[in-house]
């Protein structure tokens, strides 16, 4: 996945055995008071240490760890929500790249009636969802997550941050390509009144991905929410309005 992750999981891969850490993220008494410094432990990446000492201070993890939601990622959507009125009470509702699934636990907080999560990764059940794993640019995918969702969806939601491969057009490209399958699976699948939301990254080909949406929907805004972090390229585009 991207450095852009802002999933409140530590990657797999950069994973380390507790005796390594300095501080456990499950203490929040001493997260929340104090900010904490990790010191670089003897097999520990200087990248891991980073992310380590960025989780144990940054408040929404706190949060999130604190209301019961699976990552920080939760509070975009919310912020988004707020702003916006993107997911309509007792509406359909797709979520792709969902895992560890805050974006799919929001919705249902919020009043959506059915919700499928799509993502890469296998995600632990969360009650009242439908949760799939495939992978979204595999070409029998869209038709799969239309027949579980089985009629008009009133909000497509796209948080989708693929893996990199540290080779800057590729990953370029990758970004691009899964935005917009996002975009034309909206196109496809949102009911009139529609809304579809998409995380894009600066940089990337917004210009032809806006071309794409313009006129088909009544607005279309870019908006960083408040819990986005500043140094990511990260923004997202939320169109509302879907013409049909
Ligand atoms: C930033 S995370 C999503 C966090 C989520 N919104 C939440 O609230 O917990 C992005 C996700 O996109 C998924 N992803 C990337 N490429 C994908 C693909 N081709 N198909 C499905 N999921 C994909 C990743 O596995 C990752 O879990």
């Amino acid at each position: 996945m991207s450095d852009d992750t802002e999933s409140g999981e530590e990657p797999k891969r950069r994973r380390k055995k507790k005796a390594d850490r300095e501080v456990k993220p499950s203490d929040a008494r001493a997260s929340k008071q104090f900010h904490e410094k990790v010191k670089t432990a003897r097999g520990r990446k200087l990248s891991s240490t980073r992310w380590l000492q960025r989780q144990l201070n940054d408040p929404y993890v706190q949060r999130a760890q604190a209301e019961g939601y699976r990552s920080r990622a939760a509070y975009k959507l919310i912020e988004l929500d707020d702003r916006f009125h993107v997911i309509p009470k007792g509406g359909r509702v797709v979520d792709l790249g969902a895992a560890p699934g805050g974006w799919v636990q929001v919705a249902l907080k919020r009043g959506a009636s059915h919700v499928v999560g799509v993502d890469l990764l296998e995600m632990d059940h969360i009650a009242g969802a439908e949760l799939m794993v495939l992978d979204f640019s595999e070409p029998d995918a869209p038709a799969k997550v239309k027949a579980a969702l089985g009629g008009p969806a009133d909000a497509v939601l796209s948080d989708l941050a693929p893996w990199t491969t540290g080779h800057k057009s590729t990953d370029h490209l990758r970004i691009i390509a899964l935005v917009e399958l996002a975009a034309a699976f909206a196109l496809e699948t949102l009911k009139p009144g529609g809304a579809f939301v998409a995380k894009v990254f600066q940089g990337g080909t917004e210009d032809e991905l806006l071309n794409q949406l313009k006129g088909r929907f009544a607005k279309i805004r870019h908006a960083k929410p408040p819990s986005s972090r500043a140094e990511s390229a990260e923004t997202y585009l939320v169109a509302t309005g879907f013409k049909g």
